[in-house]
């Protein structure tokens, strides 16, 4: 991959930043990283990770063969708007935005190679479970690409544009949910006078136990769910209250809710129209 521009430099740029820089997929000062105006955060960015600063006139655009959208949805109009026209017309643009459909940004930085992708922030660690669709000037060779930098970060599962808002509400929100039940774990052994060192420790090696025994028995997760449940015991009480209390239609209510938003955010950001300089 030749030069990548990150317009945008929160959490989520830094986490994809961390795993190409750790994974060593480029040379890092390859990689430059603009924002709208937090130099400070940029600053650390640089020390980090030894990525590159853009400069004000910025010319890394011109030179860029990718450049990732990783702005907030509302502020990625005005982004695109700032530098569509400083973009060559074989830069490819690879977007990590919630919701921001294909034809919008190809309405922001004009008719080009575009993919829309969905990572989450296990990126920071090379786990990310990513998601991305294409339009159909992407070639098959700028597809390898974009996937072999997004590996860096994790697992890539190509899909159709329409399923990204489902995965942005199950794989891209979904570490929000796996510590939202670590928080509630840890609170109901606090509360039952656990100290807070040995509950964290038994918590984090029952998640990353699981986890690993779905993937490496590649068992079904109810089987899996079965074998620690012994007739009359005591997961078979926990999970009994979980059923009362409909975990499952909470988790679908959950789903149901992120992907809406996730439509909503691309119907905002779809309506608005902006000046487009190219
Ligand atoms: N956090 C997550 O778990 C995930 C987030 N995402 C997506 O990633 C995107 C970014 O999220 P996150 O990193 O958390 O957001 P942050 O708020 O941390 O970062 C947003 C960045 O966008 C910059 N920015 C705003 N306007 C402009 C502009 N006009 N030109 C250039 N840069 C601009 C900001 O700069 P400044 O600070 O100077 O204003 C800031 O660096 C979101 O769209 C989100 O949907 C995707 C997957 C997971
Ligand atoms: O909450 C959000 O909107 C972003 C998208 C997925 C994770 N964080």
């Amino acid at each position: 991959m030749g030069k990548v521009v990150f317009v945008g430099a929160g959490s989520m740029a830094e986490a994809i930043i961390a795993g190409i820089v750790h994974q060593r997929v480029m040379p890092a000062t390859d990689v430059f990283v603009m924002n709208k105006s937090d130099e400070e955060r940029l600053i650390h960015l640089q020390q980090t990770y030894g990525v590159s600063i853009v400069r004000p006139d910025r010319r890394e655009l011109a030179q860029a063969e990718l450049v990732i959208l990783a702005t907030k949805p509302k502020d990625v109009q005005q982004a695109m708007q700032d530098i569509s026209h400083l973009l060559q017309d074989n830069t490819a643009v690879l977007s990590v935005i919630a919701g921001v459909s294909i034809s919008t940004i190809e309405k922001g930085v004009g008719s080009r190679a575009i993919a829309r992708s969905m990572p989450n922030t296990s990126a920071t660690i090379g786990l990310s479970a990513t998601g991305i669709a294409y339009n159909s000037s992407v070639s098959l060779d700028m597809k390898q690409r974009i996937t072999n930098l997004l590996s860096a970060i994790g697992i890539v599962e190509e899909v159709e544009e329409d399923a990204l808002h489902l995965v942005t509400a199950l794989s891209g929100s979904g570490p929000a949910y796996v510590y939202y039940m670590a928080e509630a774990l840890e609170e109901a052994a606090l509360a039952k006078g656990l100290s807070k060192e040995i509950a964290r420790e038994l918590i984090i090696q029952t998640l990353l136990g699981a986890a690993t025994m779905l993937k490496e028995t590649q068992n079904e997760p109810c089987e899996l769910r079965r074998n620690v449940t012994s007739p009359g015991g005591t997961t078979e009480a926990g999970v009994n209250t979980l059923a009362a209390q409909r975990f499952k239609e909470s988790i679908a209510a959950c789903i149901d809710s992120a992907e809406n938003r996730s439509r909503e955010l691309g119907a905002l950001t779809d309506t608005i129209s902006i000046e487009v300089k190219h």
